[in-house]
């Protein structure tokens, strides 16, 4: 299969992910109304405080130019500057990344960094451009928004279909602009720039320690368990490595181009060898199963891992498992959640499950201030300290007002969000 004859499939999922805003708002509302909080709370969070639209001109290895639109969202500022990554896909929208922004607030709050939430994208197709057309688009990126990041004001970070690379160019480019070295400008970078040891495995990390945490409460033996991760890039595929390390089978793995699939168990380091560097291999199977059969398998936990909107109206009543760990940033609908709790299949929420990754970006950004630091242990301690206290949160969260954990997460992420917007006199209640 190829990756242009994907387009019908993307478009079935991408009419899900155009309601993520919308989505962010309803769960927002029923948290303000939950905490008690007058309606100007809400009316204030639901849009991001900023939002910066550019058009960025790319001479591309042709000679010719294109222009590629770029978006920069600032949830909200109050509590610190605003943090989050920047994300180069052909179906970024400008809907999607303001709720993106909004979730980074979310996660800020509930894993108690002094940020609040941004959240930046490109919209064009990195597999189908070269590495000098990436490094052109990247500069060219933050020249456009140069007025608005920076150390103190807007750190970005890698998302999805960005690296550690494409850091080190934007890092490069904005160093150039302000004329003096800043690495806490950005996160994710690589280590000789001032990168964090354990950044790159964060997110899957605190997935992981999320995850560990569940099977224990549920008395399951990760290593007596069948999991299933849609997504083989940086989250899905460190993921799918320490869980095969740690004995649990993972019978199934998905890829934009799609999923492969074997109860006995797939062999994971083999196909982290065979992947490329956009996290695909199941092209090179010829027995690769489609993305939505490999959702609806039979598992004990399944683990989307890509894209937003993946669980949604049109599978929630066939997905086949005890446990949906939330990796991606909304994999879920409001409409699927409401149908897998009534099916009483736990769903650990986006915002609290993948927040390990701005964990360690805020670790990084420490580091690069003190220009001392860490070693991965005391990374990783810290890791796993903040993902523990964050679960323990959200859970006496849920218990206490009789929610779910998704709506668990949204009041512990708010909560210092709204009193931060008070206490500067921008809320009045
Ligand atoms: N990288 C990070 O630190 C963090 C990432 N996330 C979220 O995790 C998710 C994955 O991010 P990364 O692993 O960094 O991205 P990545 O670019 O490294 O990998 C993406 C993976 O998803 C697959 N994919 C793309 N489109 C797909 C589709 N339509 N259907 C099925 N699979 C598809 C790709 O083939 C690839 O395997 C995203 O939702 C991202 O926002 C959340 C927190 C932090
Ligand atoms: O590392 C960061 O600052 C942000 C990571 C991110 O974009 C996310 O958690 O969705």
């Amino acid at each position: 299969m190829t990756i242009d004859s994907l387009d019908v499939k993307k478009k079935e999922v991408t009419e899900e992910k155009d309601n993520s805003l919308l989505e962010f708002q309803e769960t927002l509302k029923e948290a303000v109304d939950i905490l008690n909080y007058p309606p100007q709370v809400f009316e204030f969070l639901k849009k991001p405080l900023r939002f910066l639209e550019v058009s960025i001109p790319v001479k591309m290895d042709n000679g010719q130019t294109e222009i590629f639109q770029g978006y920069r969202a600032q949830h909200n500022d109050a509590a610190g500057p605003t943090k989050g990554g920047i994300r180069f896909h052909p179906d970024v929208t400008p809907e999607e990344v303001k709720a993106l922004a909004g979730w980074m607030s979310l996660k800020c709050g509930i894993t108690n960094l002094p940020y609040g939430g941004a959240k930046g994208g490109i919209i064009c197709d990195p597999r189908k451009m070269s590495l000098d057309e990436l490094e052109r688009l990247s500069r060219g990126y933050v020249r456009a928004v140069s007025q608005i990041v920076g150390p103190t004001k807007d750190i970005p970070a890698p998302d999805m279909y960005t690296n550690s690379q494409i850091m080190a160019w934007m890092l490069d480019e904005y160093d150039h602009i302000r004329e003096f070295d800043s690495p806490s400008f950005i996160t994710g970078k690589p280590i000789a720039l001032g990168g964090s040891m354990g950044r790159e495995t964060a997110t899957s990390k605190g997935v992981l320690y999320t995850l560990q945490i569940v099977c224990e409460k549920r008395k399951l033996e990760l290593k007596d368990t069948k999991v299933i991760i849609q997504g083989f890039g940086n989250v899905g595929s460190y993921l799918a490595l320490y869980l095969h390390e740690l004995g649990a089978k993972v019978i199934g793995i998905g890829d934009v181009l799609g999923g492969l699939y074997d109860e006995n168990g797939l062999d994971i380091p083999y196909l982290l060898e065979s992947r490329d560097s956009f996290g695909i291999v199941s092209n090179q199977f010829s027995n690769s199963i489609s993305n939505q059969e490999l959702l609806e398998k039979e598992c004990d936990i399944l683990i989307p891992a890509a894209i937003s909107g993946v669980i949604n109206k049109h599978n929630a009543s066939k997905i086949n498992c005890q446990i949906v760990i939330e990796a991606a940033n909304g994999p879920t609908t409001k409409e699927a959640l409401g149908i897998l709790d009534e099916r009483e299949i736990l769903v650990v929420p986006d915002i609290l499950a993948n927040a390990g990754g701005v964990v360690v970006s805020y670790f990084e950004w420490c580091q690069n201030n003190q220009g001392y630091y860490w070693t991965e242990e005391e990374v990783d301690t810290r890791l796993k300290e903040k993902m523990t206290q964050s679960y323990a949160n959200v859970y006496n969260t849920a218990e206490k007002y009789n929610v779910n954990m998704k709506t668990a997460a949204y009041i512990e992420g708010i909560q210092k969000l709204a009193e931060a917007s008070r206490l500067r006199g921008w809320l009045k209640y």
